[in-house]
């Protein structure tokens, strides 16, 4: 199935923000998060921020990075994570695209095992999705200031690096950034990915960090675990919104500072 992505706002070659979603398949709310970001960014939207924002930045949006997954979690196994790709020399299906970027590519945290959930996939971009999204943020990285990745759950803010423990070089800047406030109640972890949830080597976010991209944040959206990734529809709207509300005050710091 095809990425289409979304450009909103006047395209005029400003800098310019990239979210992606629906990287894992069974995330729903990640997508849902994409839709909503776009429905609530639209130019004609009177809110200031938003103008302001629109104003200084282009806004590439992805809503369904991964549509051969995501499609199958809708139709055959709800629980699905990964692409659908086959692999050469195994019955099992199914690349992490997290796990697939050029970022110390399959070192610990992944897996070079076709049927692992973490499985790295054959070489770095070998997956038709992650090599558009690498060739598009390539071809953008002079005007790209903000790489957001949207997933779920936990209820964290992760920024890099996940490849290794290593402190990336504006580790502060970036601590100050995911610092977001309380909302509804719900409070958000936040840190660099490899000591605040697991090792991940080969993810979207450090790769896009290692290319130039200095504002770059992987967000894991509700719950905790209650409901997990079958986060009921009654809950979309709180989940989306404080969402919203976060990615908001990023972008706007990211503005200021670029
Ligand atoms: N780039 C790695 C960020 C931290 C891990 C994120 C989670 C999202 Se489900 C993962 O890819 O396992
Ligand atoms: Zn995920
Ligand atoms: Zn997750």
């Amino acid at each position: 199935n095809h990425l289409l992505p979304i450009s909103v706002g006047e395209k005029q070659d400003k800098k310019a923000i990239w979210i992606d979603c629906g990287i894992h398949a069974r995330e729903w709310i990640s997508p849902a998060f994409c839709m909503w970001f776009v429905q609530n960014v639209s130019p004609i939207s009177p809110e200031p921020n938003i103008t302001h924002i629109l104003n200084h930045m282009d806004v590439y949006v992805l809503p369904v990075m991964n549509p051969d997954g995501y499609k199958y979690t809708w139709t055959t196994n709800r629980m699905w994570r990964k692409n659908r790709s086959y692999s050469t020399d195994s019955s099992c299906v199914g690349v992490d695209l997290n796990r697939n970027f050029d970022a110390n590519w399959c070192t610990e945290g992944a897996s070079d095992k076709p049927c692992s959930e973490i499985y790295c996939g054959a070489f770095p971009e070998s997956e038709p999705e992650s090599e558009a999204v690498a060739n598009f943020l390539r071809s953008h990285k002079d005007s790209v200031q903000l790489y957001l990745t949207i997933h779920s759950y936990s209820q964290m803010l992760l920024f890099p690096y996940s490849c290794t423990l290593d402190e990336a070089e504006n580790h502060n800047e970036l601590v100050s950034f995911a610092k977001i406030r309380r909302y509804y109640r719900n409070t958000y972890k936040y840190g660099a990915g490899g000591k605040t949830i697991y090792l991940a080597p080969g993810g979207s976010d450090d790769w896009a960090y290692n290319l130039g991209i200095k504002y770059s944040f992987t967000f894991e959206l509700q719950d905790r675990g209650r409901y997990g990734f079958l986060l009921p529809p009654s809950h979309i709207s709180k989940a989306c919104n404080e969402a919203l509300i976060a990615v908001k005050t990023i972008a706007l710091r990211v503005i200021e500072k670029t």
